[in-house]
């Protein structure tokens, strides 16, 4: 054996097996040292290989079987950090998840498959000599011309010339195949110059910013401001207070709200380059930032949720915006919560985390009200934008046109008269979310969801929104043969016929999944309304993040489907979806107004909202939940299990069940098994069992034992299962 030091390596793999394995060093890898934790390898693992992470030394276990070899170590250096290192070891522990998974979750795709780290030096531009002396001869005004005569006056970095000069690849491509440029590495940008856009902060936000200022070390600061309060003007300014003092920030958005509007407005305002990091990036870029962030070389990097796994080896701070966005927990796999994660590496790297929101997350302000965080307050819309005027119209019997009431109509016209843009919300894309024989009461159901199909394609085609199964309307009752197959009820696709056919001068745009599948094609879509007067239909993919000065009219039509959810957080997320959208109407100088078309104009939930804005129902709500036990006052977990049959589901989670008790204390509550609320999904039946408890590390100390013997039941062979610690919904 190569090895006489009788030194093991104990490696995480990316396998789903609680455990971690034993391998010999590599042969030709020199003796093993304490700081090959942390670094890649390289090992045989079944019939193929596997890339693991060391996770420890050690001398092999006595009477174990013969290890084998690891074939390469990877990294001449530890790539994660002591800090993160030490948080996803946490999280492996929090979310009963395999370490070896987290891990691998944790790095970009291209090192997670073992390759090299990537070039992370930022590059710039200049003239050659040659250049120079040829500039004055390109053709007067052509882009090319244009380019060299701005790098006459010195190298320009390529993030420079994302923010400053349109289409200047081409250009640059033209210039360099004279060699009249030449591609130069730059040094890392530090220095912070001084901001000339800053608006000079209002007092809330200057009192915001002093606050974080006072404190030091880890802390958590809650910014409730109501939308357009200038909660990103607070954190561009904390975050150039972290610039100054040397330190790196990380900023995490929603997955909706990362778009190139967003990172322009960073990258202008901060004058150092921001990195990105999301899933529409390719994986060479994602690596890129990760490294270029864990050498020190980026200063900002914003990004959605997986962007928390990111080392920051001189972090400053931490921004969570829109903290109470659901895109931060990861709805499979490690099903983790980037927010919840972000206090966690706070703490260790002992740095402030600032969560921003117009309407925080319960269990944030049940977080303020016992103490552990400060609650920073923004009241009023920042410059002179005025809050929108709210109008509930109740619609009980009055006629509706295509689900629209006469007023939303009138409405939408005077706001076109006056040369003004109307949104009308919708949370429901397709053209109507069911089909429904008019003679007999059949419905189109998708046959392995047990759901109904989605009417699209102006009822040509039907869809289920819930395992993408397609079929073709029928031409008549498959039950009785009538021909009155009637679409029931209103998606965005409807109701932009509608509007069409009643506004059909007026510019409509639709947006929603089917006319925008990326997220850029968002503001490209909406540029070509510009200012002109006219009308947006869409989804909550235009409740975030637009600047649209022009909109002044929010209806909003679908409020009732949210009013009677069984979703725990059903209220919760109806709240703060309306104030969302209604916070679109009236963002610059023009006064704007919402509506909110209902049949239950006296729900509590409505009546509070009108009454008391978003606080009076995060009140009224965490007092449900309290009564209710339901979180923040219970801590769930919840196991899921999915099969082809029923039978294996039961048998699984009933055994699951019967490992429980008695080794469980009485403190935590089993519900179930039960079906999951949709019992059937793409052919396979789904079951889940619920575990609560007032006290979350008693709860965490028995999920540990319990997981562990799931893995052992023959029964668990037979079914998908996961279990989810602090699931955010019970589906
Ligand atoms: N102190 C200020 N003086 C003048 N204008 C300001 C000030 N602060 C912010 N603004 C402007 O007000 C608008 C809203 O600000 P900002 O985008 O920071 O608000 P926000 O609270 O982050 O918005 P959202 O509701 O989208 O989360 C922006 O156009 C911004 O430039
Ligand atoms: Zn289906």
């Amino acid at each position: 054996m190569s090895d006489s030091s009788g030194i093991a390596l104990r490696v995480a793999l990316p396998v789903p097996l609680p455990r971690e394995f034993d391998y010999l060093p590599p042969a030709d890898a020199g003796p093993v040292r304490p700081d090959w934790v942390g670094r890649r390898v390289r090992v045989p693992f079944g019939r193929g290989e596997q890339i693991g992470i060391v996770v420890g030394l050690g001398p092999p276990a006595p009477d174990g079987p013969e290890l084998k070899s690891a074939l390469a170590l990877l990294d001449d250096a530890p790539l994660l950090g002591e800090e993160l290192f030490a948080s996803l070891q946490w999280l492996a522990r929090y979310t009963q998840s395999p370490l070896g998974e987290v891990l691998a979750l944790a790095l970009p795709g291209v090192l997670r498959a073992g390759q090299q780290a990537p070039e992370t030096r930022a590059y710039g531009w200049q003239l050659t000599p040659a250049g120079a002396a040829a500039v004055a001869g390109l053709r007067a005004g052509s882009r090319p011309r244009r380019l060299a005569e701005r790098l006459l006056l010195g190298a320009l970095s390529e993030d420079t010339l994302d923010i400053h000069v349109a289409d200047w690849r081409a250009a640059l491509r033209a210039l360099a195949k004279r060699a009249l440029v030449e591609r130069l590495a730059l040094p890392a940008a530090d220095a912070v110059d001084e901001d000339p856009h800053a608006p000079t902060l209002n007092d809330e936000q200057a009192a915001a910013l002093a606050t974080l200022r006072a404190g030091d070390g880890f802390r958590t600061l809650l910014l409730e401001g109501v939308t357009g309060s200038g909660k990103t003007e607070v954190y561009l300014q904390a975050i150039r207070d972290c610039l100054r003092a040397g330190k790196q920030a990380l900023v995490l958005v929603p997955e909706i709200g990362l778009t190139p509007q967003t990172l322009q407005r960073f990258r202008a305002r901060l004058g150092v380059p921001v990195h990105a990091m999301h899933s529409g990036l390719a994986d060479g870029e994602r690596a890129r930032s990760w490294i270029a962030m864990a050498r020190g070389e980026a200063r900002v990097l914003v990004g959605t949720r997986s962007a928390i796994f990111t080392p920051l080896p001189e972090a400053g701070l931490i921004v969570i915006d829109e903290e109470h966005d659901g895109s931060y927990k990861q709805q499979d796999g490690i099903r983790y919560h980037a927010r919840d994660f972000a206090l966690v590496r706070a703490r260790a790297l002992g740095i402030p985390v600032l969560l921003g929101s117009a309407t925080p997350a319960l269990e944030s302000l049940h977080n303020v009200l016992a103490g552990r965080y400060t609650h920073l307050r923004l009241g009023k819309r920042a410059g002179d934008a005025k809050p929108p005027r709210v109008r509930v119209l109740d619609v009980r019997k009055r006629l509706l046109t295509h689900g629209l009431s006469q007023d939303v109509f009138a409405a939408i016209a005077a706001c076109l008269a006056r040369g003004e843009q109307a949104l009308v919300f919708k949370n429901r894309r397709g053209y109507a979310p069911a089909l429904l024989c008019h003679d007999c009461g059949w419905s189109a159901t998708c046959k392995r969801c047990d759901t109904p199909m989605t009417v699209h394609a102006g009822g040509r085609t039907l869809i289920c929104h819930h395992c993408g199964a397609r079929a073709a309307k029928p031409p008549s009752c498959p039950d009785c043969a009538s021909l009155s197959l009637q679409p029931q009820g209103f998606g965005t696709e409807r109701l932009e016929e509608a509007l069409a056919t009643r506004f059909p001068d007026a510019p409509l745009i639709r947006v929603d999944r089917e006319t925008t599948r990326h997220r850029d094609a968002i503001e490209k879509h909406l540029a070509t309304l510009g200012d002109r007067p006219g009308i947006l239909v869409g989804t909550q993919m235009l409740a975030k993040g637009h600047d649209l000065p022009r909109l002044t009219l929010v209806a909003v039509v679908g409020v009732d489907e949210g009013l009677y959810s069984a979703d725990f957080r059903a209220g919760e997320k109806l709240a703060q979806l309306l104030i969302q959208v209604a916070g679109r109407a009236g963002r610059a100088n023009l006064p704007g107004e919402v509506l909110l078309q209902t049949h239950h104009p006296e729900h509590p939930l409505l009546l509070t909202l009108l009454g008391g804005g978003y606080p009076a129902v995060a009140a009224l709500e965490l007092a449900q939940r309290e009564a209710a036990g339901f979180p923040p006052y219970e801590h769930l977990a919840l196991l899921r299990a999915e099969a082809p049959t029923e039978e294996a589901v039961q048998t699984f989670l009933r055994e699951a069940k019967e490992r429980a008790r008695p080794a469980m204390p009485d403190a935590i509550a089993l519900n179930g098994p039960m079906p999951a609320p949709m019992a059937r999904r793409a052919g396979r039946a789904r079951g889940q069992l619920l575990l609560a408890c007032a006290q979350r590390p008693m709860l965490q100390a028995a999920l540990r034992p319990w997981v562990a013997g799931l893995y052992e039941l023959k029964s668990a062979r037979k079914v998908r299962w996961s279990l989810d610690v602090d699931p955010i919904d019970l589906y």
